[in-house]
Parts: C-alpha cells; sequence; structure tokens
C-alpha cells in the first residue's frame, strides 16, 4: 500500500524541523513548499543539526514546491497540510487562499504551527467540512544561514489538539489528530494532547503578549529591559494580567499561578535574558505576528468588556512599528 503524503508549508525554522522528524519517522511521504530557500533544498537535499535528533545531511523529500500551485498540479493528494508559515492575519493572499489548491474535502486535514490566537476561524470559515489540528510550538528552531536545513535547540515539543469545528464528529477528528501524532512519535517528536488546545494557546499568548512586543518596542532583550527601570517589571505583570483576564472572560482554563509561573520563566534566564520573534522580524524589517498575538486578544477584550488599556496601548505602538517597516516612505517622512 503506498504511503499518505503530508505537505509542509513554510520551510523555515519550526517547518523544517517538523519536516525532518516526519521524514525520519519513515510513516509518510513528506512533500514542502519551499520559498527562498528552494533552490538550495530542491539541489542538496535538506539538513537537521540538533541535539535532540541528531545531525542529517542531504534529507530528500518526495517533493520540493515553489507554491501550493505547483504542489497540487503534482496530483499528489495530501492528508495533512502543516502550516509553519507566520501567523499574518491581515496578509493578502491569506492562508487560505494559499491551502485553497490543496484541500482535498474529506481527505486533507489543516494543522497549525503557529503562535497566537484566532488563526483557526478564517480556516474553518473557509473550509467548514475540514479538520483544523492546532499547536503551541514549545520548540526553538532556525533556519541554516547556508538556506538548506535547519537547527533545533533548546527543547523540542508541540501541545496539539483539535480545534473542532462545528457540526463534526468529534471521535473522527480525534482519530485523525492520533494518526499524525503518532507519525511525529515515530520521529521522536514529542507530543502532548490535549481537548481544550484554545486554553493552552491563550496561555502561551500571555507569555507572547508580554515578551515579544516589550522586546519588540524597547529593541532590548528582557534582562536589560528589566533593569532599565523600576517599572519595566510592574508593566509586564500588568500586560500578562490583562491577557489572563480576557482568556478567563472567554471560558477558557488558565490555572492560578500562571502570570507568576510565567514571569519567573523568564526572570530565572540569566542575562541578557531572552529575545523574541518578534523582535527579530522587526530588525529585520519582515511582517510581525501583530494580529494573532496583541490584535485577538485587544479585540476579545473588548467585545467582553474587559478592560484592556494597557495592551491596547502597546499593540497601537507595535502595529504602527510594523507599519513603519512595511511602508518605507511613510517610515521616512
Ligand atoms: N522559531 C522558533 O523558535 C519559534 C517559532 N514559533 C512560531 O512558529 C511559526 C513559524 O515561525 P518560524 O519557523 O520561526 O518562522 P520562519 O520565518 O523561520 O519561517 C517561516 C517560513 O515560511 C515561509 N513562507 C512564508 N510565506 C510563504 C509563502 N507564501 N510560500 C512559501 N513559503 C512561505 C518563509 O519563507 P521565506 O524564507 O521565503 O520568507 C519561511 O521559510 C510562527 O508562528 C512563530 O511565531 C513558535 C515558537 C518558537
Ligand atoms: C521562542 C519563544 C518562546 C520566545 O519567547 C517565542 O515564542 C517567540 O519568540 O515568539
Amino acid at each position: 500500500m503506498s504511503r499518505e503524503s503530508v505537505l509542509l508549508f513554510g520551510l523555515g525554522g519550526i517547518g523544517g524541523i517538523y519536516a525532518c522528524i516526519l521524514q525520519l519517522s519513515g510513516k509518510c511521504d513528506v512533500h514542502v513548499v519551499a520559498r527562498s530557500n528552494y533552490n538550495a533544498v530542491k539541489e542538496k537535499g535538506f539538513k537537521l543539526i540538533s541535539p535532540k535528533f541528531g545531525n542529517h545531511d542531504g534529507l530528500k523529500f518526495a517533493g520540493v514546491w515553489k507554491s501550493t500551485e505547483e504542489a497540487a498540479a503534482s496530483g499528489t493528494k495530501f492528508s495533512y497540510v502543516l502550516c509553519a508559515n507566520k501567523a499574518l492575519l491581515d496578509a493578502k493572499p491569506s492562508l487560505s487562499d494559499h491551502l485553497q489548491p490543496i484541500i482535498t474535502p474529506s481527505l486533507t486535514s489543516i494543522v497549525l504551527l503557529q503562535n497566537g490566537v484566532g488563526a483557526e476561524e478564517p480556516l474553518h470559515k473557509s473550509f467548514p467540512e475540514t479538520t483544523v489540528i492546532s499547536a503551541v510550538v514549545w520548540t526553538g528552531g532556525k533556519p541554516l544561514p547556508t538556506a538548506d536545513g535547519v537547527e533545533q535547540f533548546n527543547r523540542e515539543g508541540l501541545t496539539i489538539g483539535v480545534d473542532y469545528r462545528k457540526n463534526g464528529d468529534k471521535a473522527e477528528e480525534d482519530a485523525t489528530l492520533e494518526k499524525l501524532v503518532g507519525w511525529l512519535k515515530a520521529g521522536k517528536g514529542d507530543c502532548t494532547v490535549t481537548e481544550d488546545i484554545q486554553s493552552e494557546r491563550w496561555v502561551k499568548v500571555i507569555w507572547n503578549c508580554c515578551w515579544n512586543s516589550l522586546t519588540t518596542a524597547t529593541r532590548l532583550k528582557t534582562g536589560p529591559f528589566f533593569e532599565s527601570s523600576s517599572q519595566a517589571l510592574p508593566l509586564c505583570y500588568t500586560v500578562m494580567r490583562e491577557v489572563e483576564a480576557v482568556a478567563k472572560a472567554k471560558g477558557l482554563k488558565i490555572e492560578d499561578g500562571t502570570v507568576d509561573k510565567l514571569i519567573k520563566q523568564c526572570t530565572d534566564v540569566a542575562y541578557p535574558g531572552l529575545p523574541s520573534s518578534m523582535m527579530a522580524d522587526n530588525f529585520a524589517g519582515r511582517p510581525m505576528e501583530v494580529e494573532v498575538i496583541l490584535g485577538t486578544p485587544v479585540r476579545e477584550g473588548q467585545r467582553l468588556g474587559v478592560p484592556v488599556p494597557t495592551l491596547t496601548a502597546i499593540y497601537t505602538i507595535v502595529k504602527a512599528l510594523d507599519y513603519g517597516n512595511q511602508n518605507a516612505e511613510a517610515a521616512k517622512a
């Protein structure tokens, strides 16, 4: 029997690692959509450097494609499409636009390997019959400067669950998740399965709302930010508590002590502390994940009548930084 196929959309730091984990599992045919690294990956194969998975050179994927259109034209039908591009809710074309050619109804499931909250809703709207699996990524990954592979650092792990669709068959959706998790585990990937993925995503966004936005706006890693003034650490508590209050108002399960734990996880890091992916995107002038990290929590706070004044101010500032990065003329004025 021929093996099922998966497609990795977004072969960067995280997508590269999960393409390798699935490739090493030997359970499925792995195809990738690569953009800036297409030529390197097509010619040389793919490299993984990892303390956990070991070093692998010249991994050959079943298909390397320039776009989802090209992947679809190959005639391959995909059981899963794993999306590890940056979660940019206002991007044109949207993620749904990219996925349109490769979703086969009642076969393909979409898997989000992305930070932030609110990315599932547009996918449910575009693909109401499709299972959407959502994962919180606890993995450190970065593309190699040679563009033909990735380096995995710190830990590797996913907290993963179905973002259940309306009128879907829960048992069927759970079985779809279970099969993917089996493949990831066969590749030595660490998966914690949850039936409440939204609570997990919101815990991570309490973290990202604070550290990503403040490191971006101040251009400082967390260590120098903490020593910059006596107001710095209290601001972190205020931001996190606002997002926590929104999550609780949504009826999500946020354990007591979550904010203290998330602050400690950061203050425990040796000087100079943590940078963030948003800070790196800002330095590089790339679009930032402003909407999924700050915009959705602000809008949900407003919708539910939860005061989010500090978060709104930070959202506005980071949104303006993002606007300046995307509008060179406005930034020069
Ligand atoms: N890296 C990390 O350690 C962590 C990342 N995350 C989250 O994981 C997600 C992925 O992040 P990360 O891997 O770091 O991001 P990267 O920027 O490293 O990778 C994103 C990839 O998506 C590709 N891409 C974007 N749009 C398209 C397109 N239209 N067609 C084809 N390829 C496309 C990019 O291609 P190109 O090179 O051409 O731009 C790039 O290779 C984000 O939500 C991030 O917040 C979460 C935890 C940790
Ligand atoms: C890697 C980590 C956890 C650091 O805050 C992150 O999610 C990010 O930078 O976006």
